[in-house]
């Protein structure tokens, strides 16, 4: 038996920080988005327990550190599953990029295993797993569309999806650690703060020039200060005419949202003459 999913990329819309936690966590309030950046997940059934994990890229774990392999091991585990499976990972999303993809491969794993393994789990019950596993996990269950993330993360309120949009997707070649950044955020040094209302509100109204002047994300200022080159790409992108560009996450990657579409590929193309990994995609 073999069962597919899709695993969507997301970008952050918005990402405010109100507070340190006892936890060490950060209480965050973040409008979160899927894009069309797919990575393609089969589930094959196994014979025994095992967990097995296969992907065409090299550099992505394929032991215990997978993100996949914990969300398989912990549906095991917490229900007792005496079967097992082998998971073929086709990775589209680029790694360590702040598009949450190893997030949402471990969501793309909870969906695939309550069908393979016959778990009956209602999506709800699968966003309070995910939170087990990551902070970005529980979004990603949803599969797509826009939401509202609160707590560390893992408080998820869907709201209307935000318009069809163009989006130009720009990964530096530099790795960043979440954990670091966090850990380096500094309030006093934020200049502007994100306005969810008012990002909802563009929204609700489909204002796709609204959703642009309300892109915020309070992480920009650790990024760029560790690495002044996301900065510098941010300009260049506004600069070739994007009409919003944000870092996504804790970076490195930039987007920007292009609402023609025949700018979009004259950037597009602008872009790919510096740059490696650079990506034309849609919310969806
Ligand atoms: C930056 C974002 O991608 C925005 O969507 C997320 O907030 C990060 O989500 P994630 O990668 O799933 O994060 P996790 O794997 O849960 O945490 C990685 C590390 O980031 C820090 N972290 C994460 C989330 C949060 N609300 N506060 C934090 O301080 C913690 O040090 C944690 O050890
Ligand atoms: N399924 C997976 N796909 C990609 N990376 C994974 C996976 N599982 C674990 N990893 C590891 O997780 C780390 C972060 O990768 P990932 O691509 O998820 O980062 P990210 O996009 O910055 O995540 P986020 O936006 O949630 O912070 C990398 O060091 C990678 O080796």
């Amino acid at each position: 038996m073999k069962i597919t999913e899709l695993a969507k990329a997301k970008i952050n819309l918005t990402l405010d920080i109100l507070g340190k936690r006892s936890d060490g966590y950060h209480e965050v309030e973040m409008m979160m988005q899927t894009v069309d950046l797919t990575d393609q997940m089969i589930f094959t059934l196994r014979q025994g327990t095992d967990i097995t994990i296969e992907c065409d890229v090299s550099y992505v774990p394929t032991d215990e550190r997978n993100l996949a392999y914990k969300a398989a091991k912990l549906l095991q585990d917490r229900f007792s599953v005496n079967k097992g499976v082998h998971i073929m990972l086709h990775k589209k999303i680029p790694v360590s990029a702040g598009l949450a993809g190893g997030s949402s491969n471990a969501a793309a794993t909870l969906r695939g295993l309550n069908q393979l393994w016959e778990l009956n789990l209602t999506t709800e019950e699968m966003v309070e797993i995910a939170a087990e596993i990551g902070s970005d996990v529980a979004f990603c269950v949803y599969g797509s569309g826009t939401a509202i993330a609160r707590g560390r993360g893992e408080i998820i309120e869907r709201i209307p999806k935000a318009p069809p949009m163009t989006i130009l997707l720009v990964k530096p070649q530099i790795s960043v650690s979440t954990a670091v950044v966090y850990q380096n955020y500094r309030s006093e040094l934020v200049k502007a703060r994100p306005n969810t209302k008012a990002m909802l509100e563009a929204i609700n109204e489909q204002d796709q020039k609204a959703i642009c002047d309300n892109l915020s994300n309070v992480l920009e200022t650790v990024t760029f200060s560790m690495h002044p080159e996301v900065q510098r790409l941010k300009q260049q992108m506004l600069s070739f005419g994007a009409d919003g560009v944000l870092m996504s996450g804790s970076g490195p990657t930039v987007y920007g949202i292009v609402l023609k579409e025949k700018r979009a590929t004259k950037i597009f193309n602008a872009l790919r003459g510096f740059c490696n990994e650079v990506f034309l995609v849609r919310t969806c």
